[in-house]
């Protein structure tokens, strides 16, 4: 990457929100020329979008990083890595005409009249809809772009990358947008699989001499869902197999959907020319559900489970476990079985009794000492300027970072709080705590910061 490239994404990322940033800066890739730096978008809706809101952004970010004579920055359409790496893997091929009604491990025996195709039992989780997802800061982007994907399949947001930690509702999202392509269009030919499972039926059908069966299979489909592709890495015959089955699907304007647990082109062991194809469509992130979000799926999943499940008790459980959905979802199902069980109402004292391992082994995590070690581990600081006089920014910062996590995650007092920092006021750590809410609003490095530590600090 270009250095003056480079200095610019430092600006771009403190100018833009994240999603923006991952979203439309990070899949441009840039070339230096002597008075021009050339950024190559991934594909014409990336290009459309970033020309008609960021290029201001852009410039001005380039001007700063360069203020004697700014090179001029022109936005193209292109792939730096696949251009340089083999020009003639640029050629799509071409999708491969049926030659009879293969009948492959996962066709049925109906037969579709319109498309000529034998039909397939889709193999979609129904329960797994727009419906029953709940939206929040932290999904809005990807959930919003999933329906466009589902409203118009196989068109500019082709493949939709979506990338993020465990249990966010990725595998969730991907359903719902097959379960809406199917109830659009009854017979749609929509496949859902695990990478893993791609690459076993591979290694089947090269066993049972059925790769051409395979081959046809995968590349009659409408649309193809695949969870979990950081499971290719390193897997060279699928990474290669794949790359022209989503060749084929996207030059015949089938919709494929993917995801990881991170963001495509750091995903190690696979090939570079299928991290750049990755991001020709939209690439977007699931972020951990923050509290107000964690609120309302612990409210809509206990009317679907039929738990009743008073508001206080809705925030007790939000504010306590910090996790993945998955995890509030496990949390929940425990204490509306243990409810039953016991035949009682659920209050926050019965909550406690519940899930007393989950929330002592979180108690223990989450001492004072605790919140200032790892505070002062991630500023590399030492506990002992946290306690300090000191109040130089290094330290005055992470201070009050460290006083407000441990207002935000511990049932302790702001005196408490304040003697255990040194002997400080309450005052002082009030203070600490609206100057930190304050900040996260506005500096979006110092509220990643805030999340990753509390991540830590839960996990
Ligand atoms: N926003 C949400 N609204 C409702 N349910 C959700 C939401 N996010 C996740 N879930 C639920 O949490 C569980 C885990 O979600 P899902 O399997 O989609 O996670 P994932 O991101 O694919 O995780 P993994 O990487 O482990 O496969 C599912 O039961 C899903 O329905």
């Amino acid at each position: 990457m270009s250095s003056l490239w480079a200095q610019s994404l430092k600006h771009l990322e403190n100018d833009l929100n994240d999603q923006q940033f991952h979203t439309w800066i990070r899949p441009l890739q840039a070339i230096e020329e002597d008075s021009v730096i050339r950024l190559l978008a991934p594909s014409t809706f990336i290009l459309d979008w970033v020309n008609k809101k960021l290029m201001d952004n852009i410039r001005q970010a380039v001007a700063t990083a360069s203020p004697v004579n700014p090179p001029e920055v022109k936005l193209e359409i292109g792939d730096y890595t696949v251009e340089s790496a083999n020009e003639t893997e640029r050629t799509v091929p071409q999708p491969l005409q049926s030659k009879n009604k293969s009948e492959t491990p996962t066709t049925s025996k109906t037969s579709d009249k319109t498309s000529g195709k034998s039909a397939i039992k889709h193999n979609l989780n129904t329960s797994f809809t727009f419906e029953t997802f709940v939206e929040g800061k932290a999904n809005q982007l990807a959930a919003a772009a999933a329906r466009q994907v589902a409203e118009n399949p196989g068109g500019s947001y082709n493949p939709f990358f979506i990338y993020g930690g465990v249990g966010l509702g990725k595998t969730h999202l991907m359903h719902a947008i097959g379960n809406q392509l199917m109830k659009d269009k009854p017979g749609a030919r929509v496949v859902y699989l695990h990478s893993e499972r791609f690459v076993a039926d591979m290694v089947n059908a090269l066993r049972h001499n059925k790769i051409d069966d395979f081959k046809r299979f995968y590349r009659s489909l409408d649309a193809l869902l695949i969870d979990d592709i950081q499971f290719f890495a390193n897997k060279e015959q699928s990474q290669e197999e794949f790359f022209h089955t989503f060749n084929t699907l996207l030059e015949g304007n089938k919709q494929v959907i993917l995801t990881s647990d991170r963001f495509p082109k750091e995903v190690d062991g696979l090939e570079d020319r299928l991290k750049s194809r990755f991001g020709w469509g939209l690439t977007i992130a699931v972020e951990p559900p923050e509290f107000e979000m964690r609120v309302a799926i612990l409210l809509k999943k206990a009317s679907e489970y039929g738990v009743v499940l008073p508001d206080e008790v809705a925030f007790f459980i939000a504010k306590r476990l910090r996790g993945n959905v998955r995890d509030l979802e496990g949390a929940l199902k425990r204490v509306g079985a243990y409810a039953q069980f016991t035949q009682q109402t659920l209050t926050v004292d019965l909550v406690k009794e519940a899930l007393k391992d989950l929330l002592a082994l979180q108690q223990k995590m989450v001492t004072l000492e605790n919140i200032q070690k790892t505070v002062a581990d991630y500023y590399k600081i030492r506990v002992a300027d946290i306690l300090s006089k000191r109040r130089s920014r290094n330290v005055a910062r992470p201070r009050q970072m460290a006083m407000a996590i441990a207002k935000e995650l511990t049932n302790h007092s702001l005196p408490e709080i304040g003697d255990a920092f040194g002997g400080r006021d309450h005052t002082t750590v009030l203070h600490a705590v609206r100057k930190v809410k304050e900040l996260r609003e506005t500096d979006h490095h110092l509220d990643e910061d805030f999340n990753s530590l509390i991540r830590i600090i839960t996990n």
